[in-house]
């Protein structure tokens, strides 16, 4: 074990297992067995939340008239998200934990509100084979939706590289224009001395139905500015990468500048000056059963009460429910209902845009088809949804 390990005392032999039975694995990561210190309470349903957890920025761009500022508004609001999505769980470098898997059906809702109005966010399990989380987040007065959905195909060899399949569409109403998103690669460091974080590689197109691209190089702790969590990231007409209209460059769990092509400062964005608008979920006791904290609420306690026994019996618990579901499912020729989302196999419209990224596709064949937000199967799972 390195120096200046993290790893507690007691776990240092299974850490040093976990570390040389990652080098032959292969594929999923929901099979990945880790060590009880590095298990987490949270699902990956739940993981849909960070694309909005700061409603006034997301809904930002709706209310620009000008369509390449409005474009500029969807690259501050992506960069925005960043540091939620991939250091909120470790501000203290290094405590990222393995989320639970969540099991086919599992649900995360719950709304934000504040000034931006009410913005609803819907987070379902789509698929299990392979693991596919679908979301889609909405407010209704502002005009702005965001659908999705994802899955990780992971590799595994000097440490954990994380492949992202899916995307995201941001939709603006008012201007009926799309903005589909790639997500970004990535790989855990810090496994070595058991205080694993995330490092984003290569890079995120956000590709807008109104001709323009944004294009977001990570590089990781900066080898331009020397700096973690470095980017640069450039808009330009779609196909022009030449022609840059804006540029953005910073970190993005810290602060970024954007500028115009005269190189003049336009906008800027400071994580430490933003707060988080705290997003409401039901009670654990109001919950569907099949919502995400109250399915997993034993071995939730389980892991915080540090019983690794009562943690896999509650476990196993759920995965052979699934597994009996799954088999008289077969039997009957079923398939399970989803409850928001429906599976269509390919999407003309969205398949168009992603191919204006280098080697870009939906990647159908890997995420179990393409999967849409339907409005009305939402309104009929809850009436008093405003759509
Ligand atoms: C620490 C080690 C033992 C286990 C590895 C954990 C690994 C499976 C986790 C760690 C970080 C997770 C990323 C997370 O940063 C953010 C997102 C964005 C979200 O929109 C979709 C899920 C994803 C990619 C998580 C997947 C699971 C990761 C890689």
């Amino acid at each position: 074990m390195a120096e200046g390990s993290a790893v507690p005392t007691a776990s240092k032999g299974s850490w040093g297992s976990f570390l040389k039975s990652i080098a032959s694995f292969n594929g999923d990561l929901s099979s990945l067995t880790a060590p009880a210190f590095i298990l987490s309470t949270t699902s990956l349903t739940e993981f849909s939340a960070y694309w909005s957890e700061m409603p006034s920025v997301m809904v930002a761009p709706a209310s620009e008239k000008d369509k390449q500022k409005r474009c500029m508004l969807v690259l501050k609001w992506f960069l925005s998200t960043l540091k939620q999505q991939y250091t909120s769980r470790n501000e203290k470098l290094g405590s990222e934990k393995k989320p639970l898997n969540p099991f086919l059906g599992e649900l995360f809702m719950g709304k934000w509100v504040d000034q931006a109005g009410t913005t609803e966010l819907i987070s379902e399990q789509v698929s299990h084979h392979p693991p596919v989380t679908a979301y889609s987040i909405w407010n209704k007065q502002h005009g702005v939706r965001l659908q999705g959905y994802n899955a990780q195909k992971a590799s595994f060899g000097r440490t954990i590289n994380v492949k992202q399949i899916g995307h995201a569409v941001l939709h603006i109403d008012e201007y009926d224009e799309d903005y589909l998103i790639t997500l970004p690669a990535l790989h855990i460091e810090g496994l070595i001395t058991g205080s694993p974080y995330v490092e984003l590689e290569r890079s995120t197109h956000i590709v807008s139905s109104t001709g323009y691209t944004c294009k977001v190089d990570y590089s990781g702790k900066g080898w331009v500015s020397g700096k973690k969590n470095s980017f640069t990231a450039t808009m330009y007409p779609n196909g022009r990468e030449k022609d840059v209209i804006y540029t953005a460059e910073g970190q993005w769990s810290d602060n970024f500048v954007i500028k115009d092509s005269h190189k003049k400062v336009v906008d800027s964005y400071d994580a430490k000056k933003m707060t988080k608008t705290p997003l409401q979920v039901a009670p654990i006791e109001q919950q569907d059963p099949l919502e995400s904290r109250r399915a997993w609420s034993k071995v939730a306690e389980a892991i915080n009460r540090g019983d690794m026994d009562t943690t896999s019996a509650e476990k196993s618990l759920i995965e052979n429910q699934q597994r009996e579901l799954r088999k008289r499912e077969k039997e009957q020729g079923s398939e399970w209902q989803r409850r928001f989302f429906k599976r269509v196999p390919n999407s003309p419209h969205f398949d168009a845009m992603a191919h204006q990224v280098p080697g870009g596709s939906l990647e159908a064949d890997k995420t179990n088809g393409v999967w849409m937000f339907d409005p009305a199967m939402a309104k009929a799972a809850n009436p008093s949804y405003d759509l």
